[in-house]
């Protein structure tokens, strides 16, 4: 079986309604106007939302970012709403059943629909995708909802999104993971990682191809500074079922390094070894940074009246921060992704230039021209400008003095200072009589530019790339791909995370563009106290957070709550919700070291272990020691254990040596859960195996383990619980009687006799987890997994009326079974108490 999506995850629909306030407070369907919005009132008709901004037009006509003949296209294209996009979860044990489904049911049936925007097909695979795996549909998110034609499909999305089988996601978003090039065996950093489309997508690949039970010898940190939306992080990725994450919660500038100073040179690789790591560097990093999100306008039309220039500039030096933070966590050798969902070379070109000139020569941009050709790219521009205040500036030197903590050398193609400080000492009367807030003058008299004087970086910035709505109706969205080809160049001074955490801000010249190398030791190297102070401007520019989230929002069936949805777009990502400024200075943290969040522990306890090996006759070769982790450290308390991968056990490992550096917010695949019952402590093993955990530990348990025929299982799925008795297959129900009071495992035999076909499991196994009750057998599965797999099986088996166990006859019974079942699941659902608690 495949590590994702088929197993099931019982508890599910619990977190989806806990889950579901953040799932609002994503960007998703944000053409429904909040009652929030000023321009809206809870009397007024609706009014569509305003595509346009003139601010917006004549910036981007300036620099240039598609040709003037192409303007109008772009434009258009820019003002409708975006074709929903969606991905098959490649790792899924269902993935092809998917594929299928989509090839050769929903491509035909959909067809007949109205299918705005002139295309041909209502929903067609992305081609540069690999394995059609990536699919467009021409029928946006409001039609999908609104259209009852379209029912079914919606549905579809809906319950295989819950699931984990697909992921919705924005066609241009799922390109930076692309180019990343990742293995199974490496170790992946997602910098910014909320609400964590990529990281599924990064997880995945991972995933791919593995054997039942066998797990990647590589792991994902995803990390992100917020709070709220690493628990939209950590909801979207459980949906994988993996062992191998751990999501964060750092400012991703200063991402700790987990050094172990204490290992000296010389015993690295005898600790190395033991299969410990020394220190957390990265085969791949991706660099997702915060952005002012104008290439999401398509989804979120709000954007056209919040947008102005300073969202660009005030988030650049923020950005420079993080990817710099990123390649000194990044192994010699190894890929870093830069991208944005913005248009802005500010954001863009001028980053990956400033990275290029601070790495001297340490990283090369890629031209990854030959990597997926079938998406349709521009080359990155190498000739931009700056607009401040209403004026264009095309060099540094024309920047004036009273600007300089606003605009940094950086932002321009030749990165140059220029510090003449004769220059530009002066404010010019009219841009501050008009420009005093910040916003952009409407009339424009005294904007004009000399193109002579534009700069033109000598960087290879081509080989970025920017993928515009109008080449294959999609939003918009920059990539860069860099590889580290030697270590970066060491500075002489390397500044104390706690110099970061708490000073001045002053800008400090001495201290600028200081960048040292990790493996030197360091732990926060990127310094650059004037870029902080652009940091903090950014935070005020109101940042747009520009992810969908794709999964929780759509499921919800009581879609009310706009006024969560938009008042989202108004709070800035950057908000900081544990940074505080006190008396000018800035403190991060100073809610204590933990904020709220337990301390992972390795779960230890022997007699605990041991009782559920015996229990479930789980293989030696199966690592459990070591491997289980929980929050409590209260052993008899702890009711949820989780098991982690090599990989991450290691990383684990290495935070303890380093004084728990990582802010740990969720690791782990939940593998047991105590579970208590009313028939008291007749179950001898206290903990049950959980459906997350099911996939992974399933080729090992040779226990309490039987095959069901594929009518029983079917009635199992349906009915819940059914007694020994009434089993179609009377050996099986013989079978069932003779397990161990508890918890047990069914998997989805072949024949009508399965109970006595010895067991083996391979990628195509079905397996649930059970109870085994006094009278009956109980199914321990939400409810949302019981209907996809019934989905999945009526979609795969076949109908056998000869033999009497088609699902076909099987329909027939239902009224007996369903009579059985009725007594069965109130007697049954008395005794079994699910312990949700704690
Ligand atoms: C463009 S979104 C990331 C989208 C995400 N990669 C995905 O595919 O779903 C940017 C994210 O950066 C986070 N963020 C903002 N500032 C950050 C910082 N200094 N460090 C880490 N994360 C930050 C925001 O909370 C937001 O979730």
């Amino acid at each position: 079986m495949g590590g994702g999506g088929g197993g099931g995850r019982e508890g599910r629909s619990h977190r989806s309604r806990t889950q579901r306030k953040h799932f609002k407070q994503s960007r998703d369907n944000v053409w429904k106007r909040s009652k929030s919005d000023p321009s809206s009132t809870e009397h007024s008709p609706w009014q569509p939302f305003a595509t346009q901004n003139p601010a917006f037009d004549e910036y981007y006509k300036e620099q240039g970012i598609v040709a003037a003949e192409e303007w109008d296209s772009f434009i258009e294209v820019l003002r409708r709403p975006l074709p929903a996009a969606f991905r098959i979860n490649s790792s899924s044990q269902f993935c092809a059943d998917i594929r299928s489904q989509l090839e050769n049911d929903f491509m035909k049936s959909l067809q007949a629909e109205v299918i705005e925007g002139g295309e041909a097909e209502a929903i067609r695979p992305l081609p540069w995708y690999p394995d059609n795996l990536a699919w467009h549909s021409n029928f946006s998110r409001m039609q999908l909802r609104k259209n009852q034609m379209l029912e079914r499909f919606h549905e579809f999305l809906k319950l295989e999104n819950e699931i984990g089988n697909i992921t919705r996601q924005e066609a241009v978003s799922m390109v930076p993971p692309l180019f990343l090039d990742v293995h199974p065996d490496h170790f992946v950093l997602d910098m910014c990682a909320a609400p964590g489309s990529k990281t599924f997508q990064l997880l995945e690949i991972i995933h791919r191809s593995l054997k039942p039970g066998a797990l990647p010898n590589g792991m994902i940190i995803a990390n992100d500074l917020d709070v709220q939306r690493c628990n939209l992080l950590i909801h979207q990725t459980k949906r994988m079922c993996t062992a191998n994450l751990i999501v964060t919660n750092h400012e991703a500038q200063h991402f700790p390094g987990c050094r172990n100073k204490k290992v000296s040179d010389a015993s690295v690789k005898e600790i190395e070894l033991k299969s410990n790591i020394s220190q957390l560097l990265f085969d791949r990093v991706l660099c997702d940074v915060p952005c002012s999100g104008d290439g999401t306008l398509r989804k979120a039309p709000d954007i056209w009246r919040k947008w102005n220039v300073g969202l660009g500039n005030g988030v650049h030096s923020l950005q420079v921060q993080i990817a710099m933070r990123g390649i000194s966590l990044l192994k010699v050798g190894g890929r870093i992704v830069y991208s944005t969902c913005s248009m802005n070379p500010v954001e863009n070109e001028a980053v990956v230039a400033e990275i290029l000139r601070k790495c001297q020569g340490s990283v090369e941009l890629l031209d990854v021209s030959s990597e997926l050709p079938q998406l349709v790219r521009r080359p990155g521009l190498r000739k931009w400008k700056v607009r401040d205040k209403g004026v264009w500036l095309t060099s540094y030197k024309n920047v004036p003095k009273y600007r300089r903590t606003g605009i940094v050398p950086s932002m321009f193609p030749s990165g140059r200072t220029h510090t003449d400080p004769t220059d530009n000492d002066h404010k010019p009367e009219d841009v501050t009589a008009i420009t005093e807030d910040g916003t952009e003058p409407m009339v424009d008299a005294f904007t004009s530019c000399d193109d002579s004087d534009v700069e033109v970086s000598d960087l290879p910035l081509e080989r970025c790339m920017r993928l515009v709505p109008h080449d294959q109706n999609s939003g918009a969205f920059f990539v860069a791909v860099l590889k580290k080809v030697s270590s970066l160049p060491v500075q002489e001074k390397c500044i104390s995370q706690e110099n970061l955490v708490t000073r001045n801000d002053e800008p400090n010249k001495e201290l600028s563009n200081q960048v040292t190398e990790d493996t030197n030791g360091s732990e926060v190297n990127v310094v650059d106290d004037t870029n902080e102070k652009f940091a903090e401007e950014a935070l005020e520019a109101n940042l747009i957070d520009n992810e969908e989230d794709g999964a929780g929002l759509e499921t919800d069936p009581c879609d009310t709550s706009e006024k969560n949805e938009s008042e989202e777009a108004q709070v800035p990502v950057e908000k900081e919700a544990d940074s505080k400024r006190i008396g000018g200075k800035r403190k991060l943290q100073i809610q204590g070291k933990w904020k709220g969040v337990d301390p992972v522990l390795f779960f230890r306890d022997e007699t605990i272990i041991n009782s559920i090996k015996a229990f479930y006759g789980i293989e030696e070769s199966f690592p459990l020691n070591g491997h289980l982790v929980s929050r409590n450290s209260d052993t008899n308390h702890v009711k949820r254990v989780y098991y982690v991968s090599k990989s991450v056990k290691d990383a684990l490992e290495l935070n303890f040596q380093v004084g728990q550096q990582l802010k740990i917010t969720s690791v782990g695949l939940k593998m047991f859960e105590r579970q208590t019952s009313r028939e008291g402590n007749t179950a001898p093993c206290s903990f049950r195996i959980s459906s997350e955990g099911l996939p992974v530990i399933l080729p090992y348990v040779t226990k309490q383990i039987l095959h069901a025929s594929p009518v029983d299982f079917k009635h199992l799925l349906q009915y819940k619980t059914i007694k020994f008795a009434d089993f179609v297959d009377a050996e099986f129900g013989e079978k069932a009687t003779k397990l161990m009071m508890g918890c047990c495992v069914i998997v989805l035999g072949k024949g009508s006799k399965a109970s006595s076909d010895p067991i083996q499991i391979d990628a195509s196994t079905i397996a649930i987890g059970c109870w085994k009750g006094r009278g009956s057998l109980s199914v321990m599965v939400s409810a949302i997994d019981c209907q996809e797999l019934l989905e999945r099986l009526l979609i795969r088996m076949e109908p056998e009326p000869e033999n009497g166990d088609s699902l076909q006859e099987n329909n027939g019974n239902t009224d007996e079974v369903k009579d059985m079942d009725d007594n069965g699941k109130k007697e049954e659902s008395e005794r079994i108490k699910m312990d949700s608690s704690g």
